[in-house]
């Protein structure tokens, strides 16, 4: 996204030559003349009137006749059509080529061309090129051009060099004329940079960078150059060299260096185009300055009543890139952007919208964008979009529909005025990237246009499946957005089944870079889940037999979904595979270990005694073997292994190893090397320390864990345990209990076994399939195999299998231990499908802290519940308070017969949550801010209405926690 053009002259605002009156040996009459051209009342119409009634001119009467012509058809372009094919501007050029040229002699015909040279002094050929080149009369540009490159090889000064860059620049040109003159232009200014001054330097490389010619070579030198004279340069200078590096993408640290360190009050200094350019440069660099954009910031604001709507879009752009987040600065340039007087176009709408979605995202290496969400903001960018829609290229509109997507913001009009537009250019610009993007977004948003769905299959199938997944990322985006709308068309269907199992086709383009980065395991995700969405389980399979085949690790997210198909389709040998797939793939002995634990035990509860065997042997050949494995191996009479018996392999991860890294962007990042250690030591301490079937003892060592090793673990213990005790007590004796996250399987053992007494069982969902492994080891350890159902996959795709596997009113507890700005979703499909009971409990856990802000409302002001929240205090961070609430569910209350409605300010309230949320799986959230957000939570939630009654846990007699 180019900023607007620099200017040259900060008066003017174009070229800085413009010829002064030359008295000297001129006549009376072309001195008259001269001030009768220049006379600022002048229009386009006087100036051409005064050249045929007074033409010939001399030469500096041409040049400034046919400058000022330039000039005034730069103001009024606008208005003014091309004044170039006026006959009267034909005399003007034919004169200049006849009086500035003369026939060379014989010897310089080259290639049957006859040669002319310019008589002219280099500074007029210079105006007159540039202005001719502003006029684009591309019948005279070459012309000039060709001759200036000569020209210039017999003698120049910087500024020659750097008037004509420009107007080659000006022309906009890449002809091979153009080309010659700059490669001549840089041919000469690498023989004299010293001598450049820094207006010289700054136009010539803003030249080369306007029309893309990449030569870096000389734009180092420009920039060595820079640097030497680095006090010299002006603002306008600095801007234009920066902006010169970045449009070519190219790097100069050292200037960039100097720059970043710019002083506040030298900032203060800069025009609007000058910061806005360079902070412009520095995000398209991906160059972050947290100082250099902290101190631009003020004065952003204290200018943004003046900046073009380019330069607010621009700028709001650059901090989003860089993930430079300014909630205030943001707010700003929303509101500056607003005002009725500005202009604003697609382009920039688009770049607003982007900005606004993006900005805080945590750079490359995240998936996670939490985004400004500003619904006036956005419902205005809509309105503005709607009317402009027609004026929208698809890749404007591929943005703006796809930050809608990511903040969650519908808009009828808006989606319904940009599919025409995505109709027409499915026909002529059928992009495939723009597309698939925005088929993602109408999918995410949930519009379920099917019409337009339906097109772009039959323009799919026409064009070719091939033409489409030019990038994996194409074919994965659309793939799923047909499984999200559920649109089968089936000619498509037909067309993605034959490419996704031919040679060549998605797969091994996904699987070209090896092992598969971030970006590639979440295409491969989402295509296995939707596949099976559109029915094409079998090619979801095909998929996974590849990624077997070939060893590659596919990653959780399409591990869970492989999971989570075969229970859907009961297809057990299949959740078999996919676990022992995990189990060759994962990157620690300790990981491996538990993979292979859940394989048998899987093996041994569907009776396929020869692949516990085999897999059983295979652990003692990696030397694997363990206690339960031990138990499991007894359990089918095999005799000992012959490799020793060890422990589940842990080692807990130091601080220095790489908990945080620092990425390109210059963020910190979690990064596990040492994945799933936490889970891996509590199963390495509840097998050590944990009796066999013992559930209390196995809790104790779950509990050891977390205290000798002082690391906090996301499970519902000690007091949270004593809430949950307390709930099975109160409901009587519950039949079924559903959970919504297993983890390590310490809530599900805590229930289960009190269970298990009346014949009560667990249903647990969990997402992470290692958590769900290790969890099968936590509940086969516990004897609670029998009572505890673990079901893989996401709530949102698991909760209508409840519904098809179980009678209607049958869940008597539910306990959400998921996202908190998610309950009240999957709450909500559960209580259309009719599955609680009539006297049915509901546990919400961490509904304060990070929150669940339309959960509360819901159980608390407006739905058929009545709440209580006991406040909690955990392990490890004693000083922040949380909730878990406890709902009785009112099944004969008026508000049951009420459809679920979120305010916007609540929903607004649970997208800040989530950003604190993405913050601490990504980056640190430091005790204070967590404090903070508590209590910013507790007073927003009162805000809202949110004020159930609090109870507080105490300790028994024997100081067990109890409520
Ligand atoms: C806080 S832990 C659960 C702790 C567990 N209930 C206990 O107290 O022992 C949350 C778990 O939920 C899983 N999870 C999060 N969102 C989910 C969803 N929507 N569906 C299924 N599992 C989910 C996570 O992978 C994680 O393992």
């Amino acid at each position: 996204m180019p900023p607007v053009m620099p200017y040259v002259n900060q008066f003017t605002g174009d070229a800085s030559f413009y010829p002064p009156l030359r008295k000297k040996g001129r006549s009376e009459r072309s001195v008259t003349l001269h001030r009768l051209i220049v006379m600022p009342e002048n229009s386009i119409e006087d100036l051409l009137q005064i050249v045929s009634e007074n033409m010939p001119f001399d030469t500096d009467n041409l040049a400034t006749a046919i400058h000022k012509l330039a000039k005034l058809r730069h103001r009024f372009a606008a208005v003014v059509g091309c004044c170039w094919i006026d006959p009267r501007w034909t005399m003007l050029i034919s004169q200049v080529v006849e009086s500035g040229t003369v026939r060379l002699a014989e010897s310089w015909v080259m290639l049957g061309q006859v040669l002319k040279a310019f008589i002219w002094p280099m500074r007029l050929l210079a105006l007159v090129a540039w202005a001719v080149a502003s006029l684009r009369d591309r019948r005279i540009t070459p012309l000039l051009f060709d001759i200036a490159a000569k020209r210039l090889a017999m003698g120049n000064v910087p500024q020659d060099l750097s008037s004509l860059a420009w107007a080659v620049a000006t022309a906009r040109a890449k002809d091979s004329a153009a080309v010659a003159l700059l490669r001549q232009v840089s041919l000469e200014s690498a023989k004299t940079v010293q001598s450049f001054g820094p207006q010289d330097l700054a136009m010539c490389a803003w030249a080369f960078a306007k029309v893309a010619m990449r030569d870096t070579q000389l734009l180092h030198l420009f920039a060595d150059e820079a640097l030497e004279k680095y006090t010299e340069l002006n603002g306008q200078n600095l801007s234009n060299l920066v902006w010169s590096l970045a449009t070519i993408r190219e790097h100069h640290e050292p200037l960039m260096d100097a720059v970043s360190r710019t002083r506040a009050d030298t900032i203060q200094g800069l025009a609007q185009q000058e910061f806005s350019n360079i902070v412009w440069s520095f995000a398209t660099l991906l160059r972050t300055s947290e100082m250099l954009f902290r101190r631009t910031a003020p004065r952003v604001v204290e200018t943004a009543r003046d900046l073009d709507s380019q330069h607010l879009a621009n700028i709001a752009w650059a901090y989003a890139k860089i993930s430079h987040r300014d909630d205030g600065l943001f707010y700003v340039l929303s509101r500056e952007a607003m005002e009725s007087d500005r202009k604003c176009s697609p382009l920039n709408l688009a770049n607003l919208a982007w900005a606004f979605a993006s900005a805080g995202w945590h750079g490359e290496m995240s998936t996670r964008r939490v985004g400004l969400r500003d619904p006036k903001f956005f419902q205005w960018i809509a309105e503005s979009a709607v009317a402009m829609s027609p004026q929208f290229t698809s890749q404007n509109c591929s943005n703006l529909v796809w930050s809608f997507a990511t903040l969650r913001i519908g808009h009828q009009d808006l989606f319904e005025a940009m599919s025409v537009q995505v109709q027409g250019w499915l026909i002529s610009n059928f992009d495939p990237q723009h597309l698939s993007n925005v088929l993602w977004s109408y999918a995410k948003l949930a519009i379920k246009n099917l019409d337009l769905f339906e097109t772009t299959a039959d323009e799919i199938v026409k064009r070719g499946v091939e033409y489409l997944a030019r990038t994996p990322q194409n074919l994965s985006n659309t793939v799923w957005a047909y499984g999200v709308v559920v649109s089968k068309p089936r000619h498509l269907m037909a067309a993605l089944q034959h490419h996704l199992t031919a040679a060549s086709g998605f797969y091994d383009k996904l699987t070209e870079v090896r092992p598969l980065g971030k970006s590639s395991r979440a295409q491969l995700a989402m295509t296995v889940l939707s596949l099976h969405h559109l029915g094409l389980t079998d090619i979801a399979w095909h998929l996974f037999d590849q990624i077997s085949k070939d060893g590659l690790q596919a990653g959780g997210e399409a591990y869970s979904y492989w999971l989570f198909i075969a229970g859907e389709t009961r297809n057990p040998q299949r959740e078999i595979d996919v676990f022992e797939q995990m189990a060759r793939t994962a990157h620690t002995r300790g990981l491996q270990g538990a993979c292979w634990n859940a394989v048998v035990v899987r093996c041994l509860t569907l009776g396929d005694e020869s692949r516990a065997r085999r897999s059983l042997q295979v652990m003692d050949m990696e030397e694997l073997c363990n206690p339960l494995s031990e138990v499991l191996r007894q359990r089918l009479g095999l005799p000992a292994p012959r490799s020793a018996v060890g422990n589940i392999d842990w080692r807990r991860r130091e601080k220095d190893e790489h908990e945080w890294v620092t990425n390109s962007l210059g963020f910190s990042l979690r990064l596990n090397k040492i994945e799933y250690y936490k889970e891996v030591g509590t199963l390495h301490y509840i097998l050590r320390n944990g009796k066999h079937q013992d559930v209390p003892v196995i809790h104790r060592a779950i509990e050891a864990f977390t205290r000798e090793q002082e690391l906090w673990l996301k499970l519902a213990g000690d007091e949270k345990g004593a809430v949950l005790d307390k709930v099975l007590a109160l409901q009587g004796k519950a039949k079924l209990v559903v959970e919504v996250g297993l983890y390590v399987g310490y809530s599900s053992t805590r229930m289960a076994s009190q269970m298990r007494h009346w014949g009560g069982k667990v249903i647990s969902m969990e997402v992470d399939p290692y958590h769900a492994a290790i969890a099968r080891n936590t509940i086969e350890w516990a004897g609670l195999t029998d009572y505890i159902e673990i079901w893989c996959g996401h709530s949102e795709n698991l909760i209508p299998r409840l519904k098809e596997r179980l009678p209607e009113k049958s869940i008597d507890i539910l306990f959400f231990d998921q996202q908190g700005t998610k309950m009240h979703l999957d709450l909500q499909r559960i209580v259309d499908f009719n599955m609680l009971s009539d006297r049915a409990i509901m546990v919400g856990d961490n509904v304060l802290r990070p929150g669940a802000p339309q959960f509360m409302y819901w159980n608390s002001v407006a739905g058929p519940y009545e709440t209580q929240v006991v406040s909690l205090r955990e392990y490890k961070q004693e000083v922040v308070e949380d909730w878990m609430s406890v709902s009785f569910w009112l099944p004969h209350s008026a508000e049951a017969q009420i459809p679920m409605t979120i305010p916007e300010a609540v929903e607004q309230l649970g997208h800040d949550t989530d950003g604190i949320r993405w913050q601490s799986v990504e980056s640190k959230v430091s005790e204070q801010q967590w404090e903070s957000h508590s209590q910013r939570m507790r007073r927003e939630f009162a805000a809202c209405g949110i004020k159930p009654f609090e109870v507080v846990p105490f300790q028994d007699a024997e100081g067990r926690s109890q409520v």
